[in-house]
């Protein structure tokens, strides 16, 4: 049996490549960080989420490696680098030294970049990523609060941040299917071509990249290739629903936190704000005296938690007023206090009796599930595309870790509404 190996650098990164390997016919488990132990295994894929999109490289590099190590130990022959589908990194760049050390490590030199995801909007064409109907670098990520993407260009974003050589796989060559693919990866090889970037423009492109990169022992992308990779493992037999079972949701109490400033995420925060009791975040307090601030926060979720939906707390803010923030705070200092007060939050509210934890955000989320002491989980139901409900392992806790740029508008809602509770 071939075993996946996936590294994710953040946590709803990981859900969300876990959740298509889990719709697509493998049985997947997740971990947060290196386990330190761990039943035997069954699993075909074996997702580890780390939090080290934005982290000094070097530490990123470290964490990676220490993963990919791991999961060779427990049987994995094939793995894949999971980052963003658009591709957030930092100025000076994690993915490419990631790619770099992994490729080293397994005796490679030749991987490919494939951060799409069509599903929600992330396609590339001729090496340049499209985020709906605008290149990444004019769409809401030039305003990311920690990793700002204002190149759209993976060739040039790729050799700025790596050691190698970028190439291009365009999509009319995809369009020949799996064969043809592989021929131009080999020729590409020979050229001293290291990371080869794939368009990709629908699904069938995922199916024909799945197809064409079985036996590659290192990929890199979004969770989109997830798909086509997952298709060509799955058992025949393999049963989805049973697979998903073993991840619903449970517990009584929810709340809802919401860390990300993305576009998405402030439709969201605004459309949930008109039928839930909500909170908003002030950074200034987050800075001031946090411990006191959480306790406040966590007394009013309390306070709120009689009606139907469940209490939201927010930090997101529009990109104008997030500008106004870091200009008084730092980017950095700002970021991190509302990072804290939210794991101050959720510890207290666990503690409380909370079992419910909907979070918006990617960094916001391994934070929470770090405080909340969450290291395994089943995946469960899709709420949307890449956002599953998680069940942990070993706690009566659930979670849903929502990418800030998923879901739809009224996803915090729906994520409670269509799903029945244990
Ligand atoms: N009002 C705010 N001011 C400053 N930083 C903020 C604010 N709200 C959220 N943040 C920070 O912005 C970052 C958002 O990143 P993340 O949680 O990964 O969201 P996304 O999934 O949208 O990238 C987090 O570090 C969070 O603490
Ligand atoms: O690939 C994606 O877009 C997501 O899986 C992802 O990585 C989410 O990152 P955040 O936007 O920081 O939540």
């Amino acid at each position: 049996m071939t075993r996946l190996g996936i590294i994710a650098d953040d946590f709803t990164g990981a859900t969300d490549i876990a959740s298509f390997l889990v719709q697509n016919g493998l049985s997947t488990i997740q971990f947060n960080g290196v386990p330190s132990q761990h039943d035997a295994l069954t699993a075909q894929a074996i997702v580890i989420s780390l939090k080290s999109r934005s982290c000094p490289a070097q530490q990123a590099v470290a964490q990676s490696l220490d993963a990919l190590r791991w999961l060779q130990e427990q049987g994995c022959d094939r793995f894949y680098f999971k980052y963003c589908s658009t591709f957030d990194s930092t100025e000076q760049g994690n993915i490419g030294p990631v790619t770099d050390a992994l490729l080293a490590a397994l005796g490679e030199t030749q991987t490919v970049i494939s951060p799409a995801l069509p599903v929600n909007g992330r396609t590339v064409y001729l090496g340049h990523l499209f985020v709906g109907e605008q290149l990444l670098s004019d769409s809401g990520m030039r305003h990311h609060p920690v990793t700002p993407m204002t190149d759209s260009n993976l060739l040039r974003l790729m050799e700025r941040q790596a050691g190698g050589k970028a190439g291009l796989i365009a999509a009319p060559l995809l369009d020949q299917g799996a064969q043809a693919v592989r021929d131009r990866l080999s020729q590409l090889k020979e050229q001293g071509v290291n990371y080869v970037v794939l368009d990709t423009l629908h699904e069938q492109h995922l199916l024909t990249q799945g197809e064409a990169l079985r036996e590659m022992r290192l990929v890199t992308g979004g969770s989109g290739l997830a798909i086509g990779l997952a298709r060509q493992w799955a058992a025949a037999d393999s049963d989805r629903a049973a697979a998903e079972n073993a991840g619903r949701p449970q517990g009584a109490r929810a709340v809802v936190i919401s860390g990300s400033c993305s576009q998405m995420t402030n439709l969201q925060v605004s459309a949930y704000r008109q039928q839930a009791p909500s909170h908003e975040v002030e950074v200034t307090r987050c800075l001031d005296n946090p411990d006191a601030y959480a306790r406040e926060l966590c007394d009013w979720v309390a306070g709120h938690s009689d009606q139907p939906l469940a209490p939201l707390l927010y930090a997101t803010a529009d990109a104008q007023q997030l500008q106004a923030i870091q200009r008084d705070y730092g980017a950095q200092r700002s970021s991190e206090a509302v990072e804290q007060l939210f794991a101050a939050v959720t510890r207290e509210l666990k503690a409380r009796g909370w079992q419910r934890f909907i979070v918006a955000g990617g960094e916001t989320s391994g934070v929470v599930a770090q405080s909340l002491g969450v290291t395994a989980f089943h995946i469960g139901p899709t709420i949307s595309a890449g956002v599953p409900w998680v069940r942990d392992i070993h706690q009566p806790l659930s979670l849903t870790l929502k990418s800030g740029n998923f879901g739809d508008e009224h996803f915090f809602r729906r994520a409670q509404t269509e799903f029945a509770y244990d």
